[in-house]
């Protein structure tokens, strides 16, 4: 089992991610993780602190000379913007004038609640870590994670099938996950067609929210390739892979819906035209023709691919005004920024992706406890051995 949190303000020192059960003697691809962090930068519609911030991952504990030691890890991304903010965010004790507090609750972010629960009279106390800067530290677990299931062969990946209203044609569905990630990709709005046209569809939309002061959210699709059937279980419900993979991906910021294979879809189709039909053959084993449960039965793996579905919603800073009310003067105002993403759905879709990563590394860790690197490799290719040849 994993235990992963994370730690860090928005504009304090860093962002921190703590990984505990990690096997020992996996060597770490230290520029496989700085690739993930800095994909999860990147995509169209992403504000001015992206061009502050270059995500880098550092090691504060559990690794030594590039292998992990089965002790807790502690990964720290810094952030540059920190140097701007010293006397707002420092550490040690001091007063803040009342001009410097943050008084106006934006709709859509945690800044109300947060007040009226923590009992704070400067909204910043609360979005520092309401902030999806947070997302930072999910992916570099989740990239470390991701790391080593590639190392016993399964594939996390990720793109967008929606931004606002514009939608990616069902011809994705025709190509190969891996072809939908690689066109991924390579575009700057992850959508899984190369297509230059669609994507400025994308950019296009993008754009008219921005000049018309809107944000925008959309959906996008995580999917894990490579697991054998049997991970998770249907026993006990909090040890259904379903519901674990619907809680992390779920908890991301602005996250709203989140479905599984044919989801919503499913509750409008008859049974015939929903349940994967079963087949064997003596070369593949058990095996599906098509993949409606999204990879999962039972609160268990198929073989099928892993398939989820996110909806996001859109970015409550807005640059054009919505009504709130001030919580020192309790007068009304009009919420309005000068720095937000207006679009941050790609982003998103990479987070997704270390959210899945982490899911499954736990349950196969559930499954299979292991000090050892290498012991779970082995463990992992009998299991996988075990049920093709049943
Ligand atoms: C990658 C990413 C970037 C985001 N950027 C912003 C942003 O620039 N401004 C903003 O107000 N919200 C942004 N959000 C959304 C807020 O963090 C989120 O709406 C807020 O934490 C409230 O949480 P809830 O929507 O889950 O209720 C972003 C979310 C993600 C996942
Ligand atoms: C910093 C990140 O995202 C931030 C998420 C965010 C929010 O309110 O969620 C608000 C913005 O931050 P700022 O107020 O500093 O401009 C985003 O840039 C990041 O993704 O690394």
């Amino acid at each position: 089992m994993l235990r992963f949190y994370t730690a860090g303000e928005s504009h304090g020192k860093g962002i921190f991610a703590y990984l505990e059960g990690i096997p020992a003697n996996f060597e770490i691809d230290f520029e496989f993780i700085n690739r993930e962090l800095s994909r999860r930068q990147k995509g169209y519609g992403r504000g001015g602190r992206m061009k502050i911030e270059k995500d880098k991952v550092e090691f504060l504990s559990g690794v030594r000379l590039g292998k992990t030691l089965g002790s807790p890890i502690l990964m720290a991304v810094w952030n540059r913007d920190f140097v701007n903010w010293t006397e707002i965010m420092k550490p040690e004790p001091g007063e803040l004038p009342e001009e410097k507090k943050v008084t106006r609750p934006r709709p859509g972010h945690a800044d109300l609640s947060g007040v009226l629960k923590y009992r704070t009279d400067d909204v910043r106390s609360i979005l520092e870590r309401s902030s999806a800067r947070e997302t930072a530290g999910r992916v570099a677990a989740g990239a470390l994670c991701k790391d080593i299931l590639r190392n016993l062969g399964i594939t996390v990946g990720s793109y967008v099938i929606s931004i606002g209203k514009v939608e990616v044609p069902n011809d994705y569905l025709e190509l190969s996950y891996e072809e939908r990630f690689k066109n991924a990709e390579s575009s700057e709005v992850r959508i899984p067609l190369n297509d230059s046209q669609l994507e400025g569809a994308f950019k296009k939309e993008i754009d008219k929210a921005k000049a018309a002061g809107e944000s925008l959210g959309g959906v996008f699709e995580v999917f894990a390739l490579g697991l054998p059937p049997g991970i998770g279980s249907h026993t006990q419900w909090d040890k259904r892979l379903d519901g674990k993979i619907a809680q992390a991906l779920m908890s991301i910021q602005a996250i709203k819906g989140v479905e599984i294979g044919m989801g919503f879809e499913a509750a409008r189709t008859p049974g015939s035209k929903v349940h994967d039909e079963i087949f064997y053959s003596p070369e593949k084993g058990f095996f599906r023709e098509t993949n409606n449960a999204g990879g999962l039965e039972g609160g268990m793996t198929n073989g099928m691919p892993i398939l989820v579905r996110a909806a996001m919603k859109p970015i409550p800073t807005l640059y054009s005004p919505l009504r709130s009310v001030d919580v020192r003067t309790k007068e009304p105002f009009l919420a309005c920024v000068e720095r937000s993403d207006v679009c941050a759905v790609p982003a998103a879709a990479v987070v997704g992706e270390a959210m899945l990563a982490i899911t499954i590394l736990s349950a196969i860790l559930e499954m299979f406890p292991s000090d050892d690197f290498i012991r779970l490799k082995r463990w992992w290719e009998e299991y996988k051995k075990e049920v093709k040849s049943f």
